[in-house]
């Protein structure tokens, strides 16, 4: 049976951007309209999903590949519902994984896809092989553009990276810390027209989040924002961002779309 998970890769090159600020945030925004969400803490040097969310540190991928955990075991369960997969801290990378861890974490995956609509994945900063591996095997590629040299640099660096070695074309840009939706809008089609001169991609307009106060402090007290100071600019822009995202579409593949992220994923 196909399953129309949609995979969403949080990235964007640059550390502190704002990538997981974001996934979490976007996660209970859709949670709340009724979609059935997980986050994949890809950041396996430094996962934060879970301080983020003040949950307590638990089992992860890595127990789930050694065997002594299942995955359903291990999700742990945040505000609205999100659930959040705990990814392998250290240095142990995906790619390298015996026939038996792989087959193991195809039908890992297949199990919890049933209860999903949406998966996050949080990919750590840098244009690393597992930063581009977990980009390349979603279906949609999320890069976080701030408004400074380095950040535009980095997105630009990944975008090239995820072209010139997988050939995709087509990433969605969402501008964070902005002053305004139109700083956004500009940051983003400069970034646009940088990667249409040489590359031949397309980048879609995600949306706006505003450099916010209200965040900041959040995120000081392991709150969502959202839910801390729901009325706050960048909790409205956040809901924005997640009803764009909920319009993306999904591709049907008879094996299903979370069978084919993490068949991917080994694969890189
Ligand atoms: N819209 C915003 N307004 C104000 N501050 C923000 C905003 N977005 C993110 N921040 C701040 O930026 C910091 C870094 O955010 P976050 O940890 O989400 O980035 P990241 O890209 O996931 O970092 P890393 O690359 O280290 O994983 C947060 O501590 C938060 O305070």
């Amino acid at each position: 049976m196909s399953r129309t998970v949609q995979v969403v890769a949080v990235t964007g090159g640059k550390g502190g951007v704002g990538k997981t600020t974001l996934a979490v945030n976007t996660a209970i925004a859709l949670a709340e309209t009724g979609q059935r969400v997980a986050i994949l803490d890809a950041d396996f040097g430094l996962a934060n999903v879970d301080v983020m969310l003040d949950l307590p540190p638990g089992a992860t991928i890595e127990d789930v590949l050694e065997g002594r955990a299942e995955l359903r075991d291990i999700v742990r369960l945040g505000p609205a519902g999100v659930r959040v997969i705990p990814g392998a801290s250290g240095t142990r990378r995906l790619t390298k994984l015996s026939e038996l861890e792989h087959s193991s974490l195809v039908s890992a995956f297949d199990a919890i896809a049933d209860q999903l609509d949406i998966l996050l994945v949080d990919t750590a900063a840098g244009i690393g092989d597992q930063v581009v591996n977990f980009a390349n095997a979603s279906r949609e590629v999320l890069v976080v553009l701030c408004n400074d040299p380095s950040s535009f640099a980095d997105a630009y660096a990944l975008i090239k990276v995820l072209w010139r070695d997988f050939g995709r074309q087509r990433f969605r840009v969402v501008a964070n810390m902005v002053a305004s939706e139109q700083e956004g809008r500009d940051l983003v089609d400069k970034l646009d027209a940088v990667c249409q001169q040489f590359l031949p991609v397309s980048l879609l307009y995600a949306g706006t989040v505003p450099m916010d106060d209200a965040l900041r402090e959040a995120v000081r007290q392991q709150q969502p924002v959202l839910l801390q100071s729901p009325g706050s600019a960048s909790a409205l822009a956040i809901r924005k961002l997640a009803e764009t995202l909920a319009t993306w579409p999904v591709a049907t593949r008879s094996r299903g779309q979370l069978e084919f992220f993490v068949d991917q994923l080994l694969a890189g």
